[in-house]
């Protein structure tokens, strides 16, 4: 995958097909080249297609477990766990943006964070009727 998907990814949403074993066995692949890029991010492992064969649901993958990694039984075809696995883990995404565990995160966080304090002083100091203007007068 191109390395600008990965490109201040907060979360990754790995999926794979219970129908068609290679995209399990993939996982591993695919787990590692995130790993390279974004070491840190909350990432989390779905079955998709459970509605095909419920059976699937009894058997363990363990790859996610292996991993450390939180894991779904979905179905994107009748909804079966899709806002449960959606909401845990964008809940994941926005607290490690608020806490982010790799130093170019948390750099970029700081960046962020300056730039928000510059706009704050700036509508403040127009609301007191000062005019700001950049140097360039952008
Ligand atoms: N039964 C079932 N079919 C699904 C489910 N999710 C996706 N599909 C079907 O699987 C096929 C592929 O779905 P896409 O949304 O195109 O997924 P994709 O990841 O882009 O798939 P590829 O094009 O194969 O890479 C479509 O025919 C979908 O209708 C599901 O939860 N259950």
């Amino acid at each position: 995958m191109h390395p600008s998907y990965y490109h201040k990814a907060h979360a990754c949403i790995m999926v794979f097909d219970v129908q068609r074993k290679i995209t399990y066995k993939n996982l591993s692949s695919w787990y590692k080249e995130l790993r390279e890029f974004r070491p840190e991010i909350p990432c989390c492992v779905v079955a998709n297609k459970i509605d095909a064969d419920m059976k699937v649901t009894q058997r363990s993958f363990t790859f996610g477990k292996k991993q450390g990694l939180p894991f779904y039984f979905v179905s994107a075809a009748d909804g079966t766990n899709v806002v449960k696995m959606f909401r845990e883990t964008i809940q994941r995404a926005v607290d490690y943006k608020q806490n982010p565990g790799d130093f170019m995160d948390e750099v970029m966080q700081e960046l962020e964070n300056f730039d928000l304090e510059k706009k704050e002083d700036n509508s403040e100091a127009e609301e007191d009727g000062l005019k700001v203007e950049s140097p360039e007068g952008v």
